[in-house]
């Protein structure tokens, strides 16, 4: 299939409102699926996200000898034999960091080689924290560069049993390694050291879904879980919708000044980034300073909606926005100095968004470019409601999290000119 190059998007002119549902959410998605998989018997995954980064965790599953039906658009139909089986050929994961950094774990419970490796965006995000803690449990793991490929000669049996982890690049590290510790031979402690972790919140999805497979993980001292050798059990899953793309539904909503319904209500998320609907909620008078570490992928949401604040707004708790798809700072800092010069500046890992709201209504044509970053892409999108001339280059790169997303905006009356 042909992507689209670009996609200028017309200003609505009025408020949008109606029905929006946000898709599965990504995380509790790959978390549901790795967990399925290596479990004993068949599991059913409802509400679940077809996207591309749930179909590389398939896919990645299907070739280590697990049997993956899908129904339907929203579900899985998961039969795993409790065991993974070596895969002929290195599993390719694209740019989906929780599949990559979830399944260079899993692998060491896999008899025999596994080679995980992504797209050349994945190449550079770092996966050597991960790397460095399996080795601590004796596990044969290289990754030459720090990122992948990486290389686990697993054998299932670990000669550790406490392992320390500094999630601060990455709170993926802890969660691989929680999910992988229930299938290894004894119990492990997984200690997390070094600077406080960014959202705390994606561990204890990470731990409620290894609870709803069966698993036997306790939160030992405000920075340890011990984790039993249950291994998993099949179990029916329904996963909640994803509060990340649930962010451009609120945005949109209060950047025009409409209602849109969401179908679900904002207080019954379990996932981090559901944090930011209060603040969303407080425009345009968002706070001069918002902390993003417990909302990370919020911020590129709510740094577009603070161009058109009240006042400026300085991200804080950020650094790590710069190993995710893209240097998400650079990303936001580019996109929004291409709309205005000066718009938004950096200041070490802080971004600083100048803000403006005599922006509405204007005719400011620029090119956005995504860098392949689907919240990139998502995110500027929602300048175009308001600005005339915002064109998205790559806009297909959304299919990572949210392949809907530009008929979603249709539905609830945004138009499109595409230009090739
Ligand atoms: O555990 C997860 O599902 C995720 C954790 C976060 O990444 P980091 O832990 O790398 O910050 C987040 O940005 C990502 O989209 C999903
Ligand atoms: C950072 C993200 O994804 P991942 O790390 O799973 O690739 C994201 O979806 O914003």
């Amino acid at each position: 299939m042909t992507r689209t190059a670009k996609l200028t998007i017309i200003p609505p002119g009025k408020p949008l409102s109606g029905r929006a549902m946000p898709p599965g959410s990504k995380s509790i998605t790959n978390r549901a699926l790795l967990l399925a998989g290596l479990a004993k018997g068949t599991s059913r995954l409802t509400g679940a996200l077809k996207s591309d980064d749930t179909r590389y965790m398939a896919e990645a599953l299907r070739a280590m000898g697990v049997a993956i039906d899908e129904p339907d658009d929203t579900s899985f139909v998961v039969t795993g034999t409790g065991r993974l089986l070596p895969p002929k050929a290195p599993l390719f994961l694209g740019n989906a960091g929780t599949a990559t950094r979830f399944l260079t774990a899993a692998a060491a419970l896999v008899d025999g080689t596994v080679i995980v490796d992504g797209d050349e965006h994945m190449r550079k995000r770092p996966i050597g924290p991960l790397v460095e803690a399996m080795r601590t449990l004796g596990i044969d793991v290289t990754a030459e560069t720090g990122c992948p490929p990486v290389t686990v000669k697993g054998t299932g049996r670990f000669q550790a049993d406490r392992i320390r982890i500094d999630g601060g690049l990455s709170s993926q590290y802890v969660s691989a390694l929680l999910m992988m510790a229930a299938g290894g031979d004894r119990p492990v402690d997984i200690e997390l050291v070094g600077e406080d972790i960014g959202a705390l919140g994606y561990i204890d999805l990470t731990t409620a879904a290894m609870k709803a497979f069966g698993a036997k993980v306790e939160k030992t001292s405000p920075v340890t879980w011990r984790v039993e050798p249950t291994g998993y059990r099949a179990a029916d899953f329904i996963v909640e919708p994803d509060a990340s793309a649930a962010t451009y539904l609120w945005a949109a909503e209060v950047l025009t000044g409409g209602a849109i319904d969401l179908g679900v209500p904002s207080d019954t998320f379990s996932q981090p980034d559901a944090r930011a609907y209060d603040i969303i909620a407080k425009f345009p008078h968002l706070p001069a300073e918002i902390d993003g570490s417990q909302m990370q992928d919020a911020v590129p949401t709510l740094a577009v909606l603070a161009a058109f604040n009240e006042n400026p707004v300085r991200f804080v708790g950020i650094a790590n926005l710069r190993v995710k798809e893209c240097d998400r700072i650079r990303a936001l800092s580019t996109g929004l100095n291409r709309i205005v010069s000066g718009l938004a500046r950096e200041e070490g890992d802080d971004l600083i968004v100048q803000s403006d709201p005599a922006l509405v209504g204007r005719h400011l044509p620029a090119e956005i470019d995504s860098f392949a970053d689907h919240r990139i892409a998502m995110s500027f999108a929602l300048a175009g409601l308001k600005i005339d001339g915002i064109t998205i280059l790559d806009p297909d790169c959304v299919g990572k999290t949210f392949p809907a997303y530009w008929r979603t905006l249709a539905a609830l009356g945004v138009t499109y000119q595409d230009k090739d």
